[in-house]
């Protein structure tokens, strides 16, 4: 028998800018789910992944996560969910080891170590991050999913700009995540080769 739902979307309706994105939405996430939202440019992908994290409210609908309500409560979801958006939502004049520190300022030298020689960073420590590409960038933001307590984790389009090795080693991160118990809900228009997931599809 499957344990009980961590997260509950329960009747979910969501508009933006005058549009319905989605109506009357539920589901529920279980430990050692990887759930994939699928739908074309502008179905409300992002919209639903940021009514999930607290950072916009829904017009009708619940969230609730442990089974408390926490509909629109950024606040209390912070140590359970960790949310990566779609721009990569680093600081371009930092270095990539400040960008690190500065998400956890309680990190150790040695899981900073580990979690950018994970991700091929090392040998880039003090660069600063404007001078890097876009994947190399997409890799120091990811290099939080190393670093984090969470057991849910939000990722919009957590594969864009990764050669096929960063698709590998992301790919590998969430089923280590998912396999100690914790959940994943991502966007992506790309297929995933190696996780295994279910499918909410959104349409325009
Ligand atoms: N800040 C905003 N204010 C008003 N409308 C918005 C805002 N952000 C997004 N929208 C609208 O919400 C709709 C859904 O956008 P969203 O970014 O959630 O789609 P998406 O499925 O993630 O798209 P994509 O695949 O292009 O990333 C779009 O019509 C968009 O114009």
């Amino acid at each position: 028998m499957q344990s009980s739902a961590f997260l509950t979307i329960s009747d979910l309706w969501i508009e933006r800018g005058e549009r319905d994105l989605c109506k009357r939405l539920s589901f529920d996430v279980f430990s050692g789910d990887v759930l994939r939202i699928l739908g074309e440019n502008g179905a409300g992908k992002s919209s639903l992944l940021k009514v999930i994290s607290g950072a916009i409210s829904p017009l009708e609908g619940k969230v609730f996560y442990g089974g408390q309500e926490v509909t629109n409560d950024r606040h209390s979801l912070q140590e359970s969910i960790l949310y990566l958006g779609h721009s990569a939502g680093v600081k371009k004049v930092l270095t990539v080891e400040e960008n690190l520190r500065w998400y956890c300022p309680s990190v150790s030298s040695s899981e900073l170590h580990s979690a950018l020689e994970a991700l091929g960073l090392l040998s880039l420590l003090d660069s600063s991050v404007n001078t890097l590409s876009a994947g190399q960038i997409r890799r120091v933001a990811l290099s939080r999913l190393w670093l984090s307590k969470q057991k849910l984790w939000l990722l919009d389009e957590p594969f864009s700009s990764l050669d096929a090795e960063g698709v590998g080693i992301l790919e590998k991160r969430i089923m280590q995540h998912t396999a100690s118990g914790g959940a994943v809900i991502l966007t992506t228009h790309q297929d995933l080769l190696s996780l295994h997931s279910r499918d909410i599809s959104l349409s325009l």
